[in-house]
């Protein structure tokens, strides 16, 4: 694991990022060359719900991207007023137990390559963003919204109770009174509520607004050394990771959750 943290942002600075693009079917990555910022589409219509294929490209989307000499990179969507529904409703609706698992397991290494990226993110939320969702927009490390959408951990909305790293993300971004109120109520806030109790860091009138926010964000770190300001964030994150990651608890809560999902 060690190795691991402080190997990456070594290799990413012998590594060219140049005109570089790629496309699949539910993920498209581009890096603009003249800024050096990557940004990561979710294109998946309706609602870009997380099913396990679409995670699995955002993992893998991310993580590419740790090999790529980026200033940033920018999580948004294709689609016109969703960023994304959250978890694939269908993909907890009776599921194959192997299937069950390997989607969870892929939500979990998407939160965590996410949550952890050498380089750092920006949601650009430019619709709505529930739950899962929401969570995505969490493991970034700075969130500008478009007004009018909603957002938030709703899930006991949904008589669902959140994993422990959903509360933890939650926790790591506004206060825990905050998180509290939120999550047992399932809150789901308005784009200028989210703002309010820093939910979101900035709002947007649109989706351009949003992206050029993004931008900007990056440049607060020109400055900046790319290891040590690595090496900072881990410092903040690392433990969050390490419980989602590592725990005997964490083992027991999937299983219950598989148990329960293939149950229903
Ligand atoms: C089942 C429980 C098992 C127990 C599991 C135990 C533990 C799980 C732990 C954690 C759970 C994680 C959290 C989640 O992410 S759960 C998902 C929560 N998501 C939501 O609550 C969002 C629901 N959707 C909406 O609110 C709206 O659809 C939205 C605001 C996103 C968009 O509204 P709009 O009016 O534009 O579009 P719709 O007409 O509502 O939807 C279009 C189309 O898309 C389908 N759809 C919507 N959301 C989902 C989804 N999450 N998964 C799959 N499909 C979705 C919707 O049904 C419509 O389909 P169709 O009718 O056109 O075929």
């Amino acid at each position: 694991m060690a190795s691991k943290i402080f190997v990456r942002p070594i290799s990413i600075a012998f590594n060219a990022f140049r005109n570089y693009s790629s496309s699949s079917k539910l993920v498209d990555v581009s890096i603009n060359d003249k800024t050096g910022i990557a940004t990561v589409t979710m294109q998946r219509p309706p609602v870009n719900s997380l099913n396990y294929e679409l995670l699995i490209e955002l993992n893998g989307a991310f993580q590419d991207l740790g090999s790529k000499k980026i200033k940033g990179a920018i999580l948004t969507s294709s689609l016109k007023t969703i960023f994304s529904a959250g978890l694939d409703i269908l993909e907890m609706y009776k599921p194959k137990p192997e299937r069950a698992n390997a989607f969870w397991t892929s939500l979990q290494d998407t939160w965590i390559t996410i949550f952890n990226t050498p380089y750092p993110t920006v949601a650009a939320i430019n619709g709505h963003s529930p739950a899962g969702g929401c969570l995505l927009s969490l493991a970034c490390e700075y969130r500008v919204m478009v007004n009018n959408y909603t957002i938030g951990l709703n899930e006991t909305k949904l008589g669902i109770v959140a994993p422990f790293w959903f509360v933890a993300s939650m926790k790591n971004t506004i206060s825990n009174r905050e998180s509290e109120l939120a999550l047992t109520s399932g809150r789901l806030y308005k784009t200028d509520e989210a703002f309010k109790v820093g939910l979101v860091d900035e709002t947007a009138e649109n989706k351009e607004d949003a992206l050029a926010k993004a931008e900007k964000f990056f440049s607060r770190f020109d400055a900046v050394n790319p290891i040590a300001r690595f090496l900072t964030k881990q410092e903040l994150r690392g433990k969050i990771v390490k419980v989602g990651r590592k725990t005997f608890i964490y083992k027991i809560f999937r299983k219950f959750q598989i148990c329960m999902m293939t149950r229903i």
